[in-house]
Order: structure tokens, then C-alpha cells, then sequence
């Protein structure tokens, strides 16, 4: 970001008054009725995970802190699940006599100001620190940022489920969904229910990597809490959709609130699957055509499924923001799911491996969410209504070969 937009940022927020009003902010929740008193305290942020797009996240958050001085404690505490790391000799701080032994990669993250393993060559504001420890990363935080694979949400719920501030609240950043005997789940609501708290939903066309490099984007944030959560202290500004956008929003990241976090978080989700399916047809060298086919019948299916499994889920949520049709078309560009499903295809070797062999630890969510997502349809006799993310999952457990795809789609 230029050093002039930063003053212009720096200047509006010296001008953010308790409720967090901005011009620029649209839409709001009934919680940003009037404070009796102006708020004493700060927020202070927690983001729990630190992949690929966990720490491109906790860059824009750290970005935010510094920028809205009146609403956030400047420093953001990002969890790392913790593991030893190498520092390569070719790293431009590389000091042989610190690390010619493999490190642990919090300490690494705090001394280099950088996650060297999964954001390499991004500098993270120095107010990002690194903890290993869950607990203590998420200790007196009133905003709890999730953003880990889907499947660790649960087990790292359990973890901090009573060591959180009961007035905290959450945003899920996550792309799945959690299926269960009980059904199907979006994440938002199994953190909410397993932390007695409310969580909404960020997502949108967001390649982590081009969002850290500061690239123009747009992204999607969900936030409906009921009237009925515990309450946060009137010492704290008011939580609402102006409070989220000033922690999110950046000049090359621009949040859109909306009230919709079924649609948000289905969108995020499926579209994953949806990558897979176009990153099989790329991989047959089928052409744009055929990608084109894919993305259409994939975004209907994905708006079908949340309007037949999801009361709340509204169809403009995927036709119209970020978190809908416009992820799924960077996502089937230049996803992670997208480019191992090519290579697989191209290959001849199954997803998983190279998954393995060329993410370096990150993680694709769409090859469980296909299995997730078919699970549930199975159970409901619908695998037919849902033809292409049907075939997805019949490729991937070998059921079916890529060049069945358009006889499945027939
Ligand atoms: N990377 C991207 O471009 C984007 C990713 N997302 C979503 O964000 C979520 C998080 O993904 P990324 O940050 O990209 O992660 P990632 O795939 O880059 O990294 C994997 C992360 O999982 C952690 N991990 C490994 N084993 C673990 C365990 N047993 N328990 C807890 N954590 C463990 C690793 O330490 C690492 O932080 C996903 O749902 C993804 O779909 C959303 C938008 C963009
Ligand atoms: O969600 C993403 C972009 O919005 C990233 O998708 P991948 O996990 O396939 O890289």
C-alpha cells in the first residue's frame, strides 16, 4: 500500500466515532444502536491459524489494527500449530549461526517477521505475533478470527471451548463444511455452538498469495447474530457490520457485508469441488469450452444446494458477490484445488499425492468436502439432482474417469 493511502487511513480512522459509523459502510446490524457511554477499551484480535491464507489474513488484520487506533489493540495474536522448520541457506536473512538447525516455525514467524513455510516472501506487520500456544493466543480476545483446514475446526474448538471471553465473537474464514450423522453444518455455526458464542462467515475470490501481494480484490463478509448472545460490555465499541469492515477492509481488499452466512460459507465450500472438476478437464487438454461448462453448471448446482438444504440461503449471494460466482472462477484459474486435480489428471497419479508433493503442508479442501458433500446427498437420495459434484466424487474414489464427464452431465 502507498504510504499516502495509509495517511488517508490513518486520518479516517482518527475520525471513527464509538459505534465505528463510516460513510463507507452501508449496511448495519441492530446491535449498532447507541452506546450510554463512549467506549473505554479496545478489541483486542485473535486469528486462529496460520497457513497460506490464515497469515495473509493476519497481515490485513495487523494492517487494520495499526489503522483504527480507537477500536483495536494493535497487536494481533495469530495460533500456529506448531512444527520444526529448516530456514533455507538461498533466505535472504539466513544466518548460519542461528539456523543451520531446524527451528520452530512460531519462533521463526516472530524473529523473521515472515511465515517462511506457508507465505513465503511476505513481510507480516511486526504487530502479527506468533504463539504456539492456543490458550494463550486466543486469551481475553473478543474477536476470534478461524482460519484453519476444515478439518481441524472441531478438535481445536474443544481445545479453547472455556477459555474464551463469553462476549467474544467470531468470524469463520474457513471453505468447507462439517457433515455428520446429524447432517450437514456450516462452520460458522458448529464454532458458534461449540464456544457458546456467535460466528459469522468471511469469503470471497481471494488466491491468498495475490491478496498478500496487495493485488485488488473483493471479498464477502457475513455477520447475522440474534438478539440474544451474551452481551459485550458497553466499555468496548459496538460489534457490528461498521466494526467487521474496519477490521477487514484494506484499499486492495474490499469487504461487502451482507446478513447471508449460509450462502457465504456454501459458496466458499462448493466451489472447491467445483475446482476439482475443472482442473480434470484442464488436465484432459479439453479447452476453455469445456472449463466454461463446468463453471456453469457448477455454480447452479452450488446455488441449489443451498437453497434446497439452507432456509436462510439467499440465490443473489452466489450470483452476485465475491463469495459466489467470482470465487468460483479464480478459484478454477488458480486454486490449489484447480491445479492438483490438472496435474493429477496429466499425470496419472492420484490427487492426494500430489497434493504431497507440491503444497509443501498446505491443505486441499475439496477432496474431502466432495466425499462430505456426497455422503449427505447419498443419504438423501439426491446425488442425481446434483450431477457434476456427483461426478467429482466418482473420479476422485475412482468410480468413474474424467472422460466420462460429459456422459454424466448428460
Ligand atoms: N490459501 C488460500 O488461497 C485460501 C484459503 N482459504 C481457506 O482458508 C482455510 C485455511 O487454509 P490455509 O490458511 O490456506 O491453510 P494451508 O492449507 O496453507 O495450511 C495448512 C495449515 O494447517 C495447519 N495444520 C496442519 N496440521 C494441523 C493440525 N493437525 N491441526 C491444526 N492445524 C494444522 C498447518 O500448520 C498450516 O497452518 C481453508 O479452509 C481454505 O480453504 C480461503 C481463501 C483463500
Ligand atoms: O479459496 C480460494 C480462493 O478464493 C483458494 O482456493 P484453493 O484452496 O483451491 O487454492
Amino acid at each position: 500500500m502507498s504510504s499516502r493511502a495509509a495517511a488517508r487511513l490513518a486520518r479516517v480512522a482518527g475520525h471513527i466515532t464509538a459505534s465505528a459509523s463510516s460513510p463507507s459502510t452501508s449496511t448495519s446490524t441492530s446491535s449498532s444502536t447507541a452506546r450510554k457511554m463512549a467506549p473505554t477499551r479496545k478489541h483486542k484480535v485473535a486469528i486462529i491459524g496460520s497457513g497460506n491464507w490464515g497469515s495473509a489474513i493476519a497481515k490485513i488484520l495487523a494492517e487494520n489494527t495499526t489503522a483504527h487506533p480507537h477500536l483495536f489493540e494493535s497487536e494481533v495474536r495469530m495460533w500456529v500449530f506448531e512444527e520444526d522448520y529448516q530456514l533455507s541457506s538461498s533466505h535472504k536473512a539466513y544466518d548460519a549461526s542461528k539456523h543451520s538447525q531446524p527451528k520452530k516455525l512460531s519462533s521463526l514467524i516472530n524473529e523473521l517477521h515472515e511465515n517462511v513455510k506457508y507465505l513465503p516472501n511476505i513481510a507480516l506487520p511486526p504487530n502479527v505475533v506468533a504463539d504456539p500456544s492456543i490458550l494463550s493466543a486466543v486469551k481475553d480476545a473478543s474477536l476470534l478470527i478461524f482460519n484453519v483446514p476444515h478439518q481441524f475446526v472441531s478438535k481445536i474448538c474443544d481445545q479453547i471451548h472455556g477459555h474464551i471471553v463469553p462476549y467474544a465473537r467470531a468470524i469463520s474464514c474457513i471453505k468447507g463444511v462439517d457433515v455428520s450423522s446429524d447432517g450437514i453444518s456450516l462452520f460458522s455455526d458448529v464454532i458458534g455452538r461449540k464456544l457458546g458464542i456467535y460466528c459469522g462467515a468471511l469469503s470471497g475470490a481471494n488466491i491468498a498469495n495475490e491478496v498478500a501481494e496487495e493485488k485488488f480484490c473483493e471479498t464477502t463478509i457475513a455477520y447475522d447474530p440474534p438478539g440474544t448472545l451474551t452481551p459485550c460490555p458497553e466499555e468496548f465499541p459496538v460489534i457490528d457490520h461498521s466494526l467487521w469492515k474496519h477490521l477487514f477492509h484494506r484499499p486492495y481488499f474490499h469487504v461487502s457485508m451482507i446478513h447471508d452466512v449460509a450462502g457465504t460459507s456454501l459458496g466458499g465450500a462448493l466451489k472447491n469441488v467445483i475446482a476439482i472438476g475443472a482442473g480434470f478437464v484442464d488436465g484432459m487438454g479439453w479447452g476453455d469450452n469445456a472449463k466454461a461448462a463446468i463453471m456453469r453448471v457448477g455454480i447452479l448446482e452450488m446455488r441449489k444446494f443451498g437453497l434446497m438444504f439452507f432456509d436462510s440461503c439467499k440465490s443473489e449471494t452466489f450470483t452476485e458477490e465475491s463469495c459466489g460466482v467470482a470465487d468460483l472462477i479464480t478459484s478454477c484459474a488458480g486454486g490449489r484445488n484447480h491445479k492438483c486435480a490438472k496435474l493429477s489428471v496429466e499425470q496419472g497419479r492420484p490427487i492426494e499425492e500430489i497434493e504431497a508433493e507440491v503444497l509443501n503442508g498446505q491443505k486441499l479442501q475439496g477432496t474431502l468436502t466432495a466425499m462430505e458433500v456426497n455422503e449427505f446427498l447419498k443419504a438423501r437420495g439426491k446425488e442425481k439432482e446434483f450431477p457434476l459434484m456427483t461426478a467429482v466424487h466418482k473420479i476422485l474414489i475412482r468410480e468413474a474417469s474424467v472422460e466420462d464427464i460429459p456422459h454424466l452431465l448428460d
